[in-house]
């Protein structure tokens, strides 16, 4: 699937353009050392360094394969692992864990509607025509909010299309829409306002419950190496040994962070793991504190657990 926004990349590195999540994957995949060949038209990759198969499928079949025990891991959207949990019969359990959120493929499914009109909140679409590719999602969104139980019928007509949702108020099919929204440049081109979310999502990583191998213990475990070395950077400091106890609650690292003598008298070098969406911020408070010599590093991988 094809950004809307983009025009077709022609990257000799990477022929397939297809799939948002596809490059973030591919890229994580190659921080984990999973080396592998995929052939123009195939969907399957067999890896040569481990004794495993990649299969590239479509982001909502995923879970299904999953769920099967067919596939032992997945990278998809938690969206289509939501859609595919609650299209299951009531009471049973569905067979994909999520086991790590992997931080990218950002995205919210919302109940869209016309800018110009009556509608304001999604109890005003009740009794009307909703068009999504996220049926199962949106059947229980409604039903919870007509209070109306599984097998009872539902006053909203939710009806399913595959793509270009969004232009379905302005063909008169909807009154509303449920569809995905990153940017929102989709939703605004379409003349629509999001007045509801069903589903906040970035991509996972999931596991079949009906699997279980030290191989998928052994590749889960250096994803989240990666994603935690994604995550986080190395902060080297300076600080004044009576500075110590306060500098350290400003950065306590993920276990504790570590502590070595300096050559000159009363210091301390302080080496911690800090969050990189807070390192700004935990640098100025470093500077407030009598902290020196700030070093910054990216993580290049981990392995925390
Ligand atoms: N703007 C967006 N539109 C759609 N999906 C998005 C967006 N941003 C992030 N996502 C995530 O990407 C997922 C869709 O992934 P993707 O485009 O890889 O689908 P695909 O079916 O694998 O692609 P293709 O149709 O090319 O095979 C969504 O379920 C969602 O989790
Ligand atoms: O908020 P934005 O950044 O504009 O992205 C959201 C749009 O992207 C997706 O469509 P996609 O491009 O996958 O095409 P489709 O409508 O054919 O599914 C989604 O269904 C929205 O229409």
């Amino acid at each position: 699937m094809r950004n809307k926004h983009e025009e077709p990349k022609t990257d000799d590195a990477n022929p397939y353009t297809e799939g948002r999540l596809q490059q973030a994957t591919l890229d994580l995949l190659a921080g984990c050392d999973v080396q592998f060949r995929r052939e123009t038209r195939l969907d399957i990759a067999l890896v040569k360094n481990l004794p495993i198969a990649l299969i590239f499928l479509p982001a909502a079949d995923i879970p299904t394969f999953v769920g099967e025990g067919r596939v032992d891991l997945g990278i998809t959207g938690r969206d289509q692992v939501a859609e595919h949990d609650a299209t299951l019969p009531a009471g049973e359990t569905s067979n994909v864990e999520e086991l790590l959120d992997l931080g990218f493929g950002a995205c919210k499914l919302q109940v869209q509607v016309p800018e110009k009109g009556d509608l304001k909140e999604a109890k005003d679409l009740v009794g009307r025509n909703v068009v999504t590719s996220f049926t199962a999602l949106t059947d229980a969104f409604f039903r919870n909010l007509e209070g109306v139980e599984a097998g009872q019928k539902l006053s909203t007509k939710i009806k399913y299309v595959g793509g270009s949702v969004e232009a379905a108020c302005a063909l008169g099919v909807a009154d509303g829409i449920v569809d995905l929204v990153e940017s929102g440049e989709t939703m605004k081109a379409a003349g629509l306002k999001a007045i509801d979310t069903v589903v906040s999502s970035t991509a996972v990583l999931v596991k079949s419950r009906k699997s279980n191998s030290d191989l998928l213990t052994l590749l889960s475990s250096r994803l989240r190496g990666v994603i935690t070395a994604q995550k986080f950077v190395l902060c080297q400091y300076n600080i004044p040994r009576d500075q110590l106890s306060v500098a350290s609650k400003i950065t306590p690292g993920k276990r504790a962070p570590t502590i070595t003598a300096l050559e000159e008298e009363g210091w301390v070098a302080v080496s911690s793991m800090v969050e990189k969406k807070s390192i700004a911020t935990v640098m100025d408070e470093l500077i407030k504190v009598g902290a020196s010599d700030i070093l910054v590093m990216n993580i290049a991988n981990s392995r925390t657990d």
